[in-house]
């Protein structure tokens, strides 16, 4: 049988101007696709001669305690694939986003090629690898140095799951290709590091890593159990497919709360989003109750699918770049929203004006960008984040915080920044800065925002991360053969 080992991977998003607004179908959102990804390989699991599992293992292997082991069942009256998490030695935390995606997909591949009813699915090794920029450092974060040549390049720390799982065929760590250093050399950056913590204690940057897993997770599903002629990502209709199936599984693990605009750019990159309607996904029955399959695929393979991805709405003068500052504290945006639309629902016409104020400038935005008038930005940028700022004290909601305020407007005075905006929900995320691309420019910025984190005792830092137009898109396994079974 051919190998069917695969890696996808998907970008993370800023929502450089839009938030709020793209929750309703009426506005748009200004969405960049991020130098940043969420890659995931897939590929089967050889048991010895005699020995049989089925199992779906999915690891992250930069976390510690984050292997889980899925079986599966196919549930009566066309409820679909449903899957459990099997435990066994050390307890480990759910993930409710791969549970979910699992659930949704299985059920789709299932439905979409039939023989799967009666022979059930292979098992297989699912192995999600993030971009370093997704997480904060932590000052407890173990490394050891290991290849400086291909991707899977930091040994996790030997944690005690480790060493219950380590007899298993279906866990696997990276091949051990650590090289002599000696104690002086500095080792070199690994590509995937291990942030030493667990999923639920990393700091997350913002930069959407739910959307990118899922988008990156769902693609590597349907292409490993898929033939291509029932699923083929390089074409318009297989990423159709893609964002659909992507966007349904998501809403579901995130409570039905998103616009999409996460989704939509991890599949596509770069875009001007508008949202799909709300009540597309209503009547959908849950995953295991009856005729869920079968709605599911008639959904995702029609489906009255209304959002709009305009990408030819959206671009960069050449020598500008989309960076992404991290603050490294928290925000929560669910109630932030929650309060926005509480003001928005009491002050209709107020909304509507402050509503359509933004939108011409979320447009202003995008033409300026799009087509190259660098000089242009300040004068867009500006009055956007006044109209942010001013929503945020209306609804009593920290949009721009003044502490954020205080750092964009210094950081603006700087020779070669252009603009900067706290993106998507505001809030003490991230912050995006569009900014000269080049190492002056690079350098300036790292400087002050060495000065301001001293002076104002919080850890600001310019990630390396930057704004990109690509969407998902399949990756060399071959460089990423450290992570696999054979080769
Ligand atoms: N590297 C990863 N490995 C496994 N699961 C992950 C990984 N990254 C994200 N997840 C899943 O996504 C969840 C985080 O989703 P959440 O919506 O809270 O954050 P987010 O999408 O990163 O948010 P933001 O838009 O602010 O960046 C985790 O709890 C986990 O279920
Ligand atoms: C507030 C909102 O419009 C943007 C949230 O963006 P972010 O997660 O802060 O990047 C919500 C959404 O569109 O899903």
């Amino acid at each position: 049988m051919a190998d069917r080992t695969v890696v996808v991977s998907a970008p993370g998003k800023v929502l450089l101007a839009g938030g709020y607004i793209v929750l309703d179908r009426k506005h748009t959102g200004l969405v960049f696709g991020l130098s940043a990804r969420i890659h995931v390989l897939a590929q089967e699991i050889h048991t010895s001669e005699g020995v049989h599992i089925s199992e779906i293992v999915v690891q992250s292997p930069q976390f510690l305690n984050a292997t889980w082991r899925y079986g599966y069942h196919l549930v009566d009256d066309g409820g679909g694939i449903k899957v459990t998490q099997l435990q066994s030695g050390v307890p480990v935390d759910s993930n409710h986003f791969v549970e979910t995606t699992l659930n949704y997909v299985l059920s789709y591949i299932a439905e979409m090629d039939k023989r799967r009813r009666a022979h059930g699915f292979q098992p297989a090794s699912l192995v999600i690898l993030a971009d370093n920029d997704y997480y904060s450092k932590q000052k407890q974060s173990a490394e050891r140095p290991s290849s400086s040549s291909s991707a899977g390049e930091t040994l996790p720390p030997t944690t005690s799951e480790e060493h219950v799982s380590s007899n298993s065929s279906s866990t696997i760590r990276p091949k051990d290709e650590t090289p002599s250093t000696t104690k002086t050399e500095k080792p070199p950056r690994p590509r995937f590091r291990h942030f030493g913590t667990t999923l639920r204690d990393a700091h997350k940057t913002g930069l959407g890593s739910s959307a990118a897993l899922v988008t990156s997770l769902t693609a590597a599903l349907l292409s490993h159990y898929l033939a291509p002629s029932l699923f083929d990502l390089a074409t318009p209709q297989g990423k159709r497919v893609l964002h659909n199936l992507a966007h349904v599984a998501h809403c579901s693990a995130q409570g039905k709360i998103g616009s999409g605009f996460d989704v939509a750019s991890a599949v596509y990159g770069s875009c001007l989003y508008r949202r799909f309607s709300p009540t597309l996904l209503s009547s959908l029955p849950n995953p295991g109750e009856p005729g869920f399959a079968s709605a599911l695929a008639e959904l995702v393979n029609a489906g009255k699918w209304d959002c709009e991805i305009q990408k030819e709405k959206v671009g960069l003068p050449p020598d500008v770049a989309i960076r992404m500052c991290d603050v490294d504290c928290g925000t929560q945006t669910v109630s932030m929203v929650k309060k926005v639309h509480a003001w928005r629902d009491g002050n209709p016409d107020l909304a509507a004006k402050a509503y359509h104020d933004l939108q011409s400038k979320v447009d202003d935005l995008a033409r300026v960008l799009r087509e190259g008038k660098t000089e242009e930005i300040p004068a867009v940028m500006g009055p956007f984040r006044d109209l942010m700022r001013k929503l945020g004290q209306d609804c009593g909601v920290p949009i721009e915080p003044e502490s954020q305020e205080g750092m964009l407007n210094a950081l603006e005075k700087l020779d070669g920044v252009y603009g900067s905006v706290v993106p998507g929900a505001g809030g003490y995320d991230a912050a995006a800065v569009v900014m000269k691309d080049d190492e002056e420019t690079e350098k300036k910025v790292k400087g002050f925002l060495r000065e301001w984190s001293a002076k104002h005792e919080i850890q600001v830092r310019l990630m390396r991360v930057k704004g990109e137009t690509d969407g998902v898109r399949k990756e060399d396994v071959r460089e990423f053969k450290l992570w696999t079974h054979c080769c």
